[in-house]
């Protein structure tokens, strides 16, 4: 695999408003919100705070219906989705008038069958490979990463599932110029939702100077 430029760096599962707050003087791409009610970082009304324009409100969707979604992106103002569930490519088809960026997520093991990737292709602008898990997203578990030597598109995906200050040295061994981003979550919390700034600012030295990315 080629080596990969600037990784773009996705923090999930905000809920905390002076949290964000202090999220936002770091260096971060791309900032997620949770709107699946069965996760312990689900996040229920807007909260009053303003975001740069250089960092995208992501909202992340389990097997949500369209009309919910719809009114999220307005209520929150979104700027990207991240389909999270089983979601099929005519519904992330749907959506891509609305003006936000569409990511679509799968549950990556050992046996995942890329073809199933194929029909998302012409609408999606991101895939994102996660850890296959009956709760669909933030166990905290990693995936096999040599699965990724098999993929066989050119769409930029994020890498996500387990992300954590000791596996993301291990980054460049699998340097591939079709990985976009990174997506931190669980492994970076004091509980659930709320993120420990002093590691997140460990993981983007990491990311930043230790030449997991070119910059
Ligand atoms: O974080 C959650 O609670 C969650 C629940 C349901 C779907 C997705 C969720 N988060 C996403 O899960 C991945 C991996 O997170 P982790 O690093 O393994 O904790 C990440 O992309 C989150 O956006």
């Amino acid at each position: 695999m080629a080596k990969q430029g600037k990784l773009l760096v996705k923090v999930c599962g905000m809920r905390e408003k002076a949290n964000i707050e202090g999220l936002l003087q770091l260096p971060i791409d791309y900032i997620g919100h949770i709107f699946y009610p069965k996760s312990p970082r689900y996040l229920a009304s807007p909260l009053a705070i303003s975001y740069p324009a250089s960092v995208k409100k992501t909202g992340v969707f389990v097997n949500e219906s369209q009309e919910q979604i719809k009114q999220h992106i307005q209520d929150f103002d979104l700027n990207a989705i991240q389909l999270h569930g089983d979601e099929p490519a005519a519904f992330c088809q749907a959506f891509q008038a609305s003006g936000v960026e569409i990511i679509k997520a799968f549950g990556i093991d050992d046996d995942f069958n890329w073809d199933r990737l194929a029909p998302y292709l012409p609408y999606v602008d991101y895939f994102l490979f996660d850890s296959k898990s009956a709760a669909y997203g933030g166990t905290g578990k990693a995936f096999n990463w040599n699965k990724l030597k098999d993929y066989p598109y050119d769409k930029p995906y994020f890498l996500s599932g387990g992300l954590s200050l000791e596996n993301l040295k291990e980054v460049p061994a699998f340097a591939d110029a079709r990985l976009i981003g990174l997506d931190l979550n669980s492994k970076f919390e004091t509980e659930p939702g709320l993120k420990d700034l002093d590691t997140l600012k460990k993981a983007l030295k990491i990311i930043n100077h230790e030449q997991i990315s070119s910059k």
